[in-house]
């Protein structure tokens, strides 16, 4: 079945409910963001959830080895989504606890990206203000699926409840993630979460 992360937790609330709605992973966006909290916010938040066998990620561009190298020591992070430009060499130090994400007009062919290390490899919508986060879907139809590693691919950009099953559908993704389309006025809508979760496990 394919896996859900639930992206942008900036309280404990929000976290706790991902979890119990069945999310496998919540993310902590440290990168610039109208989502970024601080490593010691998102801390204070890991520390008093208990995760069950949802998996914690912070997000970061461009981040030095030994910031994310810190987070993954002070947070309680279990994985870091690297988000920016970070090339194969800086990932491959991270590579049991790395999830590696591509904007969808990324020059590398699918095979340059799936020979990255990584739990994952993500594919996004192209980057805007920020490098994820949009809210926005991409061309579906015409990214070219050749060379996709589905044991490894993420799915992410402008997901939402109504969008979802046609997502996975079109993909086949290991893992989907969201943040804008389980939000109402910037926040997280517990009831779109709920839905987004449900749907995800209807799709056999
Ligand atoms: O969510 C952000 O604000 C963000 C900002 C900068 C870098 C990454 C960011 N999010 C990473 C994610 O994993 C999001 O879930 C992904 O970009 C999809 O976002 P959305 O299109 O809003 O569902």
């Amino acid at each position: 079945m394919t896996k859900v992360k639930i992206c942008g937790m900036q309280t404990l609330e929000d976290a706790e409910y991902a979890i119990e709605a069945g999310a496998d992973f919540i993310g902590f966006v440290f990168a610039p963001s109208k989502r970024q909290v601080t490593s010691e916010q998102a801390a204070d938040i890991i520390k008093k959830l208990d995760t069950g066998h949802t998996k914690t990620v912070g997000v970061f561009v461009n981040p030095t080895a030994e910031e994310a190298k810190k987070a993954l020591e002070d947070t309680g992070l279990d994985y870091i989504q690297f988000h920016g430009d970070e090339p194969e060499a800086f990932v491959e130090q991270f590579k049991t606890r790395a999830i590696k994400a591509f904007p969808s007009n990324s020059e590398l062919s699918n095979r340059e990206k799936f020979n990255y290390p990584g739990n994952f490899i993500l594919i996004d919508s192209p980057r805007k203000e920020y490098y994820g986060g949009s809210g926005t879907t991409f061309d579906w139809e015409s990214f070219d699926q050749d060379g996709l590693d589905k044991s490894r691919f993420a799915l992410a950009g402008g997901l939402k409840p109504d969008n979802i099953k046609e997502a996975i559908t079109t993909f086949d993704p290991a893992l989907v993630d969201v943040s804008s389309g389980v939000e109402t006025d910037g926040r997280k809508d517990y009831k779109k979460v709920d839905e987004f979760i449900k749907n995800v496990k209807e799709v056999l």
